[in-house]
């Protein structure tokens, strides 16, 4: 080690900076600094206790689980024997609960389903036969009119936001076909996603890598000096020959990091194109329950007329026995419009849209936990989407090196932007691009020239 100067400065302890750091030092670069902004290790993997049990107000499932690859996410969780449980969605058209209450009809709801199944087939057909072709992106939206498969009633769009939304965290319209559909994660790892409860926290995945090659003290805490936590604009300065920028997307659209000199052109164009999507995962406490439990009844369907108005919902009886807890996910715009007003007046709608489906009869909320990743200079979201119209050109500048800089973070990961998976993934490959630049002096790519001559253009336009 060099003591003040080392070869690497990691900005950021999530997954991706923590599974960077390490390649870095499996590959004999041990003289890294990890500068986390806040008190904790592990970013957008977040547990909290919640009236008496930990839930996770960030990434909550092992996603891409039984396929003919194996998630390194599920391997670990494996190894160190994190509880999760499979979630099962083939009860939903049983659970699709009207506006103003009761149930839709089964075989009703199961026809728009299956509709919904033969459209992703079609989709998935369309989406090939662009990328074979060399055609220009579409969103899900375009392909859905191809097929006349705009939803329009309250139960069409309740269903599709259940498929679309609740993946992508952004609306078909505003989705790209081509990155998305199919989704590289289910093709590559298999289709089943585990549900993470417990008391150690989804985190723990994190310290584990961590572990792995930064020092603990008998109480297993890590203790090494190459982490420093809450390392923010409190006016030190740290030199380092390279750095590995990890910080999401969303932060890097801001001004929060200033780079001298600016980042080029090229780089910001791409940054600024691609999204961060919000995903809020509210958690409610009741005194009893008054939803229905057993098989086939753990999650459910609430359609609104105004689309993605609490539509998801989890009852989290397996996951958290006795703690009757109910689990509903907003997105997009009502993520934003919820982050920005008083959790009471989110209790409030909460209470009315169980009133509708329950009836006027259930116990008012004890608790209520809405996280605010939106709201938080250090996220500015939740994960990433590919936006239609996105080239993969532009995409690959969004990791791309700029002379001494490097990026990763989920949003680097071609194939799973958007995953915990991505993000470990996508810390490893930055990291080995760095360490061919160290060690084999291979640090300017091809790509790097075409980048730098279309920064040229933009400057001259
Ligand atoms: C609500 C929610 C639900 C999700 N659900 C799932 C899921 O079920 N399954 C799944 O696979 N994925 C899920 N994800 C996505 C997953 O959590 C992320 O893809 C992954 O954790 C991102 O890791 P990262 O290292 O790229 O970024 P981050 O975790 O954001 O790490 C970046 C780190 O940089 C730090 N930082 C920021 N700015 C600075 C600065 N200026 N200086 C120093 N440090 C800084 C941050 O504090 C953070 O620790 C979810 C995410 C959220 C928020």
């Amino acid at each position: 080690a060099r003591g003040l100067t080392p070869t690497v400065i990691v900005i950021g302890a999530g997954m991706s900076g923590i599974s960077a750091a390490k390649t870095l030092s499996d590959a004999g670069i041990k003289d890294v600094l990890i500068l986390e902004a806040t008190d904790r290790i592990g970013g957008r993997i977040k547990k909290t206790n919640f009236s008496g049990v930990y839930v996770e107000m960030g990434a909550n499932w092992v996603e891409g689980v039984n396929g003919k690859e194996v998630n390194p996410i599920w391997t670990m969780a494996n190894e160190i024997g994190l509880k999760s449980y499979r979630s099962d969605f083939r009860y939903i058209a049983s659970n699709v609960y009207k506006q103003s209450g009761g149930l839709y009809n089964e075989s009703e709801a199961q026809k728009i389903f299956d509709s919904a199944e033969e459209f992703f087939q079609f989709s998935a057909n369309v989406s090939a036969s662009l990328l074979s072709n060399g055609a220009e992106d579409v969103s899900i939206l375009t392909a859905e009119r191809l097929r006349n498969k705009v939803p329009s009633t309250p139960i069409e769009k309740a269903l599709e936001y259940f498929r679309y939304d609740s993946q992508q965290g952004e609306p078909p319209r505003l989705t790209s076909l081509r990155n998305t559909v199919p989704l590289p994660t289910f093709a590559d790892f298999g289709d089943d996603i585990y549900f993470v409860a417990d008391s150690r926290g989804y985190e723990s995945v994190v310290h584990y890598i961590a572990k792995q090659f930064l020092t603990t003290n008998k109480a297993g805490q890590i203790n090494d000096p190459r982490l420093l936590l809450n390392k923010t604009q409190d006016g030190s300065v740290y030199k380092a020959d390279y750095v590995m920028v990890s910080a999401s997307i969303g932060v890097l659209q801001t001004d929060l990091i200033s780079f001298v000199p600016p980042l080029p052109d090229w780089k910001l164009l791409a940054i600024y194109q691609f999204d961060l999507s919000v995903y809020t995962k509210i958690f409610i406490k009741f005194p009893y329950k008054f939803w229905p439990t057993g098989n086939g009844t753990e999650f459910f369907v609430y359609a609104h007329e105004r689309r993605g108005y609490y539509t998801n919902w989890q009852q989290l009886e397996n996951e958290y026995p006795g703690a009757n807890c109910l689990l509903v996910t907003v997105t997009d715009d009502e993520s934003r419009r919820i982050e920005q007003q008083p959790d009471l007046k989110t209790k409030a709608e909460i209470m009315e849209v169980l009133r509708n489906m329950f009836g006027d009869d259930i116990p008012e909320a004890t608790d209520i936990l809405v996280p605010r990743w939106w709201s938080d200079k250090f996220y500015r979201g939740c994960f990433s989407n590919w936006p239609v119209g996105l080239s993969r050109h532009r995409f690959n500048q969004i990791k791309s090196p700029v002379d001494r800089v490097y990026f990763t973070g989920e949003h680097t990961s071609e194939k799973y932007f958007g995953y915990v998976h991505g993000a470990y993934l996508a810390g490893i490959d930055s990291a080995n691009s760095l360490i061919n630049c160290v060690k084999k002096k291979m640090c300017n790519s091809k790509d790097d020239k075409i980048f730098q001559d279309e920064n040229v253009l933009l400057q001259e336009e």
